[in-house]
């Protein structure tokens, strides 16, 4: 098996590194974190397939999917709000909801700060990821914002893992998974 996958997205190529997650199984790791030119070219195409009225903010979970947002934000003349890994001392009321995922082990946090919450009250806001696999982060984000009284009309990433999620998704490509 060859040691990385090449990924062709928006007419760029990136090479990702295959990463053993299980003792079977092997993810292409895409992080697009610091490349300015695919954030860019990705923002583009996404932000295309959003709708331009009847959305008030974007949300993110940290980390890797923040400039993404942030591109597709400008794009659209929206703000966005950062869900966090864990509660930061200078929160006001966080709002804590626990999250699985394939790449990290044992169980994380989603967070929103009391102020990104009220923020988000009443709101209809698109979730933006880089990756959405299982889609575990993605929803216990979704049952966060529920629960601070916004509505999700939009689900949005660059890439969907096989054989994940499949509930709505606008996403650019697929990502294959590697068993041997
Ligand atoms: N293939 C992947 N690369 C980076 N992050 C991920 N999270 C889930 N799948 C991933």
């Amino acid at each position: 098996m060859s040691d990385v996958y090449e990924l062709h997205l928006c007419g760029l190529v990136r090479s990702l590194p295959k990463v053993r997650v299980a003792p079977d199984l092997s993810i292409a790791s895409f992080v697009m974190l610091g490349d300015t030119e695919l954030i860019e070219a990705c923002a583009e195409a996404l932000a295309e397939r959003f709708p331009r009225q009847g959305l008030d903010l974007l949300v993110c979970p940290e980390a890797k999917g923040i400039p993404l947002t942030h591109a597709v934000a400008r794009r659209l003349g929206l703000n966005y709000v950062v869900a966090r890994k864990s509660v930061k001392s200078y929160m006001e009321n966080p709002q804590v909801e626990e999250v699985r995922s394939i790449t990290t082990a044992g169980v994380q946090t989603v967070v929103l700060d009391g102020v990104d919450a009220r923020k988000l009250c009443g709101k209809k806001v698109a979730v933006v990821d880089d990756v959405v696999s299982t889609g575990g982060s993605l929803l216990s984000l979704e049952k966060l914002l529920e629960r601070v009284g916004c509505r999700v009309v939009l689900r949005a990433a660059v890439l969907l893992e096989e054989g994940g999620f499949d509930g709505d998704l606008v996403y650019l490509d697929r990502l294959p998974l590697f068993r041997d």
